[in-house]
C-alpha cells in the first residue's frame, strides 16, 4: 500500500478565520474516497489543496509523495486527473470530444497543430467507448448535454493515466438518467483494480456509486468523522455533519438519507 495524499495536521486560515481546522488524513494507492459534508464546510478548499492549486497556513500536505511547497506543482499535476465546473468552463466550445481527450495526453486545451502518435489515438478511442462517448466523439463540446460533459472531462482527466483522479461534484446538475448513467460508470471504474486512488466530494449520500471505500465527512473545516464508507457513513455521522437527524437507508451498494421527522 503506497500513500498518494496525505495531510498532516492541516490549517487553512482566511481573514483569521480557519477554514480546515487540523485536518490529519491519508489516501492509499487501492482506496476511493468521498468526501461528504454541507455547503461552506472546506470541501473545495481541501480539494485544492490535494490539486496542488494552494498551499496550506500551516501543517504538510504530501500529494504523491511529494511535499507541497517543495516540489515543481506542474510536474505533480501531471500525474494527477482532476473534474471540475471550473476546468470544463475553460473547454473551448468548438473543440471536438475526441481532441478534447487526446490533447490531455499533450497537456493542452485546443488542437492545434500536434502531431499525435498512433498509441495515443488508440488510447483515446478506448476510453471515449469505456465511458459511453463513442457516438459524440466529432462532436463540438459546446453542443454536449451536462451528463455528456461530466463524461468527457472524466474521459480526458484518465486519458494520462493518472495515479490520483479527483472529481468535484462530478454529478450536481445532471438530471436521474444522467445521474445514475454516471454513477454506474463511476462504480465500474472505482471497482477495476486498475483504475487510481480516486477522492469525489458531494453533497448527497445518494451519489455514492458502490466501490467506494471510504469516507471523510466535514463540517465546518473540520473532520466530523473519517473511515471506512460501511462502518463511518451512518446516521449519527450524517446528523453530526449536517446538523440535523437522518433516516438513511442501504440496499446494493446505494445510500439514501431523508430527514427524520423529530
Ligand atoms: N480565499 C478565501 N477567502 C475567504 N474565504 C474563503 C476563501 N476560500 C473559501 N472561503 C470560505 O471558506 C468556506 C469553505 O469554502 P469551500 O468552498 O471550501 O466550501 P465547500 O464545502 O466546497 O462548499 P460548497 O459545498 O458550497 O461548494 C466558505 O465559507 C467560503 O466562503
Amino acid at each position: 500500500m503506497v500513500n498518494v495524499l496525505r495531510f498532516s495536521d492541516v490549517s487553512y486560515l482566511r481573514n483569521g478565520r480557519p477554514i480546515l481546522d487540523s485536518i490529519d488524513w491519508a489516501v492509499e494507492d487501492s482506496e476511493r474516497w468521498v468526501i461528504l459534508g454541507p455547503n461552506g464546510a472546506g470541501k473545495t478548499t481541501l480539494m485544492k489543496l490535494a490539486t496542488a492549486n494552494d498551499y496550506p497556513s500551516s501543517g504538510t500536505v504530501d500529494v504523491l509523495d511529494k511535499r507541497l511547497g517543495r516540489v515543481d506543482i506542474f510536474e505533480l499535476r501531471n500525474r494527477l486527473g482532476f473534474v471540475s465546473s471550473a476546468t470544463a468552463r475553460r473547454i473551448p466550445a468548438n473543440e471536438l470530444v475526441r481532441d478534447l481527450v487526446l490533447t490531455a495526453a499533450y497537456s493542452v486545451e485546443g488542437r492545434w497543430n500536434e502531431h499525435y502518435d498512433d498509441i495515443d489515438i488508440r488510447q483515446a478511442e478506448r476510453i471515449l467507448a469505456e465511458w459511453d462517448l463513442g457516438d459524440f466523439a466529432d462532436h463540438p463540446f459546446g453542443t454536449l448535454s451536462d451528463g455528456e460533459r461530466k463524461r468527457a472531462m472524466i474521459a480526458r482527466s484518465v486519458m494520462t493515466d493518472p495515479e490520483l483522479l479527483l472529481l468535484d461534484e462530478p454529478s450536481a446538475s445532471l438530471d436521474l438518467g444522467a445521474r445514475e448513467r454516471l454513477l454506474q460508470m463511476l462504480s465500474g471504474f472505482a471497482q477495476s483494480p486498475s483504475s487510481p486512488a480516486m477522492v469525489m466530494v458531494t453533497h448527497h449520500v445518494e451519489e455514492v456509486p458502490p466501490g467506494f471505500t471510504h469516507v471523510l465527512m466535514l463540517r465546518g473545516g473540520r473532520i466530523q468523522a473519517v473511515g471506512p464508507i460501511a462502518e463511518t457513513l451512518t446516521a449519527a455521522n450524517l446528523e453530526a455533519t449536517f446538523g440535523m437527524p437522518f433516516e438513511l437507508t442501504v440496499s446494493g451498494g446505494r445510500y439514501a438519507a431523508v430527514a427524520r421527522p423529530e
